[in-house]
């Protein structure tokens, strides 16, 4: 799939929303993309994952298991882990706590992972998730993502493999544009806002 054809799937599944969204790292914008839009629909989610994978496999090789974090990462890696024939396992929060690995969940030793995130924004998500797992005996070789939404600037400390790339502006909030000023604000994700 080219990056054209995964953003039709994202427009035509109604994922690419237009507003003023407050982000999980905080920060503002003006597009938000709705990826639970695309992963209600199975077909759709094998397509886009199965692209996924395929670049995964190119770049990092064999993969034994795909790591993902709690919420939205959970059926992108879990259908990437299928494509891969990989095992899918993921990272979750306490409220109020860093992401960890729990159920049982581990990554055995000798065994190659890769993180697989929904979408990169700042980063700040796909660093948290990497964290709770350097004391996995296995190796963490790579990262990966639909989306990638800072223009390929994120820093991870490990290559980061995404689908799409964007460029999409995003503002603290106490330097908002007029336009995204006069809309009131939505904030989709689960990571709890600063103080609430
Ligand atoms: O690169 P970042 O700045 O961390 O932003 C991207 C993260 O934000 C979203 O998760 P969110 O915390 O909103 O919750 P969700 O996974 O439940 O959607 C998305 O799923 C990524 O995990
Ligand atoms: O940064 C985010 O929180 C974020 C951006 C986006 O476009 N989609 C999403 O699910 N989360
Ligand atoms: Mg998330």
């Amino acid at each position: 799939m080219t990056s054209d054809d995964v953003l039709a799937e994202f427009r035509s599944a109604g994922a690419l929303l237009e507003g003023h969204f407050v982000l999980s790292s905080g920060l503002h914008s003006a597009v938000f993309l709705q990826k639970m839009a695309i992963f209600t629909d199975p077909v759709r989610t094998a397509r886009v994952c199965g692209a996924l994978a395929e670049r995964i496999a190119d770049r990092f090789g064999q993969v034994d298991y795909v790591v993902s974090p709690a919420i939205g990462g959970i059926v992108p890696g879990y259908e990437t882990a299928r494509a891969l024939g990989a095992k899918a396992i993921f990272v979750e929060r306490d409220p109020g706590k860093p992401f960890s690995l729990r159920r049982g969940f581990q990554i055995p030793k000798g065994a190659r992972a890769v993180m697989v995130e929904d979408i990169v924004t700042t980063g700040l998500s796909s660093r948290e998730c990497l964290a709770a797992l350097t004391s996995e005996p296995g190796e963490v070789v790579g990262a990966a993502c639909l989306i990638d939404r800072s223009g390929g600037k994120v820093d991870l400390g490990l290559p980061l493999v995404a689908l799409v790339t964007l460029d999409i502006p995003n503002y603290p909030a106490d330097q908002l544009p007029p336009e995204l000023a006069a809309i009131p604000a939505v904030k989709p994700g689960s990571r709890a806002l600063p103080g609430a």
